[in-house]
């Protein structure tokens, strides 16, 4: 069957005219609403008003106008069903073979800065994906075009055949179906989030494929990386690759992880990550500073890991960085004496962050972590200690020194795999224990990573201790003073050990597990 009518309503008129030019040039009959059908005449396409065809008027702003059986008969009528063909020619009805329908653009809407309410809902289109479904429904006789990047392809089909292949219509409804799926679930967000209903009874979120990954944790598992649709800057998936082979699978989830400690501060810092866990983390009154602790933190581990700061990067530190062998290096932007240093180097990725919000001002994010059959939804941990929440549980306060030390553990801590225990010392991290199954021995791995500087370090369990060992063991090795959540029926045990080894110990009543 070939294609003789088409019924064209666009939002986005890119390339709308040259296509409508060539469709009609191929003897189809064009009919289109107010705003395309204004285009299409004033460039010379012929064309037929949406009116004409259902013989009422577009009404209430454009709120009614292809919503009428004239249009949604000649969609869904099955051409070769004789009751059907009865009915279209007994009401004087047409076929519609192909539909080209682009949306109200509801998600650039809402994502205007000081987008009204009203505004946002009179951008939710209607009519179009009413059309897009009987189309896309009736795909054994409809082709329906939903992607600029298709008018190309399907002119090729027209002009060769004069109609479309049943696999290509049925490519095309599916594309549909998920066009439509997608929209609606960007409104169902907006409004829920209008509401403060952040976890309703169905779960619909809509991504939008960055790239096709090569694989994904292993070369035999298949892999993409998708974005939120209106993702904020300063995040792994807005980020610019300015340098480098493409991002796997691993370098994006090193990435974020790395990005998640470095959001800790505002203070110039530099966060070394490999295996999802921190290596050395570093403050300073530079970026240049900050580096140089990361990497003193642990010079092994860096080794083809990934580095975040949070300032510019500079030639100075560019110098050092270009001297180690890196998988990626993130910052807000560098210098281009940075650049030209980085950029001779083949394999390592840079990546300009961009800005992103101050360490207590940001949000939560629903992180979801899938499990077989299902998926666990929770908010993303980005609580934040006031030095006003801790409790002092010793005999002996933290010195001004220690407390420095153990708010900066504390941070970093949160981000390592449970059992977690932290070690840090001249704002530095100096020994991380990570992922034990129990947490003396996650303390044992730090004290012995951080070696000599263990001695005067302060110490950071992500939970509590549930007996006095950890203390008993930080206290061997020199440690002054402890940050850890308390909460445990035997505190008392730890307190007393901590007292009588002189440490500083300090509850924060507040747990960071991370698995
Ligand atoms: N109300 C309707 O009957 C209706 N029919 C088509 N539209 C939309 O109107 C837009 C095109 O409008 P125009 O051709 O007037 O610029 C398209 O995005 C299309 O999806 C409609 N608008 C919204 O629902």
């Amino acid at each position: 069957m070939a294609i003789r009518r088409a019924l064209i309503s666009v939002s986005d008129k890119t390339g709308i005219v040259e296509f409508s030019r060539e469709l009609a040039n191929q003897g189809v009959q064009i009919i289109s609403t107010g705003g395309t059908f204004s285009l299409l005449q004033k460039e010379g396409v012929p064309v037929i008003g949406i009116s004409d065809v259902t013989g009422f008027p577009e009404i209430l702003d454009g709120r009614v106008k292809t919503l009428h059986p004239a249009v949604h008969s000649g969609l869904l009528a099955v051409r070769d069903d004789e009751e059907h063909q009865k009915a279209m020619k007994e009401l004087g009805l047409d076929y519609i073979d192909l539909v080209i329908v682009n949306l109200y653009p509801f998600k650039e809407t809402i994502a205007k800065p000081n987008v009204s309410y009203e505004d946002a809902i009179e951008n939710i289109d209607i009519g179009g994906p009413t059309m897009l479904r009987s189309a896309a429904k009736n795909h054994a006789f409809v082709t329906v075009v939903v992607d600029a990047g298709d008018y190309g392809p399907i002119l090729e089909e027209v002009k060769a055949q004069g109609d479309t292949t049943l696999e290509t219509r049925k490519r095309l409804a599916a594309k549909v179906f998920r066009h439509t799926a997608a929209y609606d679930s960007l409104i169902s967000n907006y409004l829920s989030k209008q509401m403060g209903e952040p976890l309703p009874e169905t779960y619909t979120v809509t991504y939008e494929k960055v790239q096709d990954l090569r694989y994904g944790e292993n070369p035999h598992q298949k892999a993409a990386f998708y974005s939120k649709p209106l993702a904020a800057s300063g995040n792994v998936t807005t980020a610019e690759q300015l340098h480098g082979k493409e991002l796997s699978y691993n370098n994006i989830s090193d990435a974020n992880a790395a990005l998640a400690i470095l959001k800790e501060f505002d203070e110039p810092a530099v966060v070394a990550v490999k295996h999802m866990n921190p290596c050395g983390v570093g403050i300073g009154t530079t970026i240049h500073e900050a580096y140089e602790k990361a990497y003193a933190a642990d010079p092994t581990s860096i080794f083809g890991g990934i580095v975040a700061a949070n300032r510019m990067l500079g030639a100075d530190t560019a110098e050092l960085l270009g001297g180690i062998f890196l998988e990626i290096i993130i910052a807000p932007d560098f210098t281009p004496e940075a650049l030209d240093i980085l950029t001779k180097k083949k394999n390592i990725r840079l990546l300009k962050l961009g800005e992103h919000s101050a360490a207590g001002e940001r949000k939560p994010e629903w992180l979801v972590t899938s499990v077989d059959g299902g998926m666990l939804v929770q908010e993303s941990d980005v609580h934040s200690l006031a030095e006003a929440d801790l409790q002092f549980v010793t005999d002996r306060k933290p010195t001004a020194e220690e407390l420095k030390q153990l708010l900066f553990g504390w941070k970093v801590v949160k981000h390592v795999k449970s059992n977690a225990i932290l070690l840090a010392k001249d704002d530095m991290t100096v020994g991380v224990g990570a992922g034990q199954m129990n947490r003396v021995g996650a303390a044992r791995i730090a004290i012995e990573q951080a070696g000599g500087k263990a001695a005067g370090a302060a110490l950071a369990s992500d939970a509590f201790f549930p007996m006095g060992d950890t203390v008993e063991l930080a206290a061997k090795a020199g440690i002054t003073a402890i940050i850890q959540p308390g909460g445990s029926i035997k505190d008392e045990e730890s307190i007393a050990a901590a007292n009588a080894n002189n440490i500083a110990m300090v509850f924060t009543g507040v747990r960071h597990f991370k698995h």
